[in-house]
């Protein structure tokens, strides 16, 4: 006979607030990792504690990823604010589960994956040359983190929605960035809040997708257009077995804007950390060198990169990979639990919400040895399953890895061949807002490397 478990330790804090402020305070000062590491001391790995209105249980370490990850789907389902729902619609692939959630994900994949983007190459390489000769070359200082997320917006804009330079992607810049504003804010309709100039962009730029769906579809009839030409004209195309469309246009239009928002600030925020990596660590910023001029000298002058060239920038990602584990952009995750639960002999009760943070896992010294310490070579090895979680794992591991990975390659083939580069402020630290923003937006001094061939 089994005892009946008992709740993890901890304390759920004040009525109602709980412990949110303080959280999300620790978050604003870049102290979060202490904020949780100081109940760690205290509690152990596995605690409770009442955060954004509901009982949480925190829980961390390999094990604790490798449980969550294999109970998401069936005893555990997404949690996120109603504000994301609002504002992405309700078929968005973040509130979806079960078998809904395979459907949308796998054909959300069918553009997202590898052997897809590999055409798209070529594409992202010429906006990103197009980026540095409009928005770098001729200056002598400029702020990375905005120019990073006009880059990321740009290169998003043409590959998931087709939407090139001009007067629509223009309007559709500042939409955006109003959407995304209110999309983790408190989700009352009343004028003038944030919420609510988040949903009225949210309308504007559904009616904006559900034109250029129409457009794509005649398009489609008169055979104008390229069938995997973007992530929208890919789903578009997507069939069933018995031919039927595989997604809705709802659908359609719901992802795409949930894939935009999910690809915008975590990408820019990996460059964004990058480019301050390499002005302090002449090291490696030389590693990186070496292997991009060599990349480079391979090509004819003005020749597009492809998907052999990225393959042979291996250092280079494991630069990316260790920024990703210093300085995951998405700091934690939420489920919901749907059932009671047990881990290491402690009750998780149905309907609280389990959360869990990357860099607790990512500061383990027996994964990898000295921590602290930004070495790329923690990456030489083949990382063990569950304890490099910059993107996720199991069932809703990120789809936009392969994207990410492309548009970084690229960029800081580019930035490094181009620029050597200092920060104006040498140890600047940032926000957690609740992603990480850099005070000033990183402004660095820029000087033009002139001798060097540039492809
Ligand atoms: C450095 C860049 C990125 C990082 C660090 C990142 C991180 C993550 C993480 C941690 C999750 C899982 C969240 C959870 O378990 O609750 C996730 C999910 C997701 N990401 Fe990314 N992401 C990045 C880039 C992208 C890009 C470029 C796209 C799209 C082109 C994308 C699309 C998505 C989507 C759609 C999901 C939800 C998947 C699902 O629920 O099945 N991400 N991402």
């Amino acid at each position: 006979h089994k005892r009946p478990k008992g709740l993890p330790p901890g304390s759920l804090g004040l009525p109602i607030v709980g412990q949110s402020l303080s959280f999300l305070r620790a978050m604003r000062e870049n102290t979060a990792e202490q904020w949780l590491q100081n109940r760690i001391d205290k509690y152990g790995p596995i605690w409770k504690m009442s955060l954004f209105g509901k009982p949480t249980v925190f829980l961390c370490g390999q094990a604790a990823n490798k449980f969550i990850y294999t109970c998401d789907g069936t005893k555990l389902a997404s949690q996120k604010p109603l504000s994301v729902r609002r504002i992405c619609g309700d078929k968005n692939i973040l509130e979806l589960s079960g078998h809904e959630h395979k459907r949308v994900r796998g054909a959300l994949v069918s553009f997202l994956k590898p052997e897809a983007l590999r055409q798209y190459v070529g594409e992202m390489d010429e906006r990103v040359r197009k980026h540095l000769e409009m928005l770098w070359h001729g200056k002598q200082k400029v702020s990375a983190m905005p120019l990073m997320k006009i880059l990321t917006f740009n290169i998003m804009s043409s590959l998931i929605m087709g939407i090139e330079e001009g007067a629509k992607r223009d309007t559709l810049v500042g939409l955006f960035q109003q959407l995304i504003k209110g999309s983790l804010s408190v989700p009352i309709n009343f004028p003038f809040t944030r919420f609510s100039r988040s949903l009225q962009a949210s309308r504007k730029i559904r009616m904006i997708l559900a034109d250029l769906i129409r457009e794509r579809r005649a398009a489609q009839k008169e055979q104008t257009a390229f069938p995997q030409q973007d992530l929208i004209t890919t789903l578009l195309n997507l069939r069933n077995e018995d031919s039927s469309a595989a997604l809705s246009d709802e659908e359609i239009v719901d992802n795409a804007i949930t894939i935009m928002i999910a690809g915008h600030d975590t990408i820019s925020v990996l460059l964004t950390t990058l480019i301050r990596h390499l002005a302090n660590d002449q090291a490696v910023y030389a590693g990186i060198a070496q292997e991009q001029e060599e990349v480079a000298k391979s090509k004819a002058s003005g020749e597009l990169l492809t998907w052999d060239d990225l393959a042979r920038m291996k250092y280079t990602w494991r630069v990316a990979l260790e920024c990703l584990r210093m300085f995951p952009p998405v700091f934690n995750s939420f489920r919901k639990v749907l059932e009671d639960l047990e881990y290491k002999g402690y009750l998780i009760p149905k309907g609280w919400q389990v959360t869990w943070a990357a860099s607790m896992t990512h500061m383990d010294e027996s994964l990898f040895p000295d921590p602290t310490k930004f070495d790329p070579n923690h990456f030489d090895t083949k990382i063990p399953p569950y304890s490099f979680v910059a993107f996720g794992g199991g069932a809703r591991i990120c789809p936009g890895y392969e994207f990410a990975r492309l548009e970084t390659l690229i960029t800081i083939h580019h930035l490094v061949n181009r620029f050597t580069w200092k920060l104006r402020c040498p140890d600047i630290s940032f926000s957690r807002d609740p992603m990480p923003t850099f005070k000033d937006g990183l402004e660095i001094e820029i000087v033009p490397k002139l001798s060097l061939k540039v492809n």
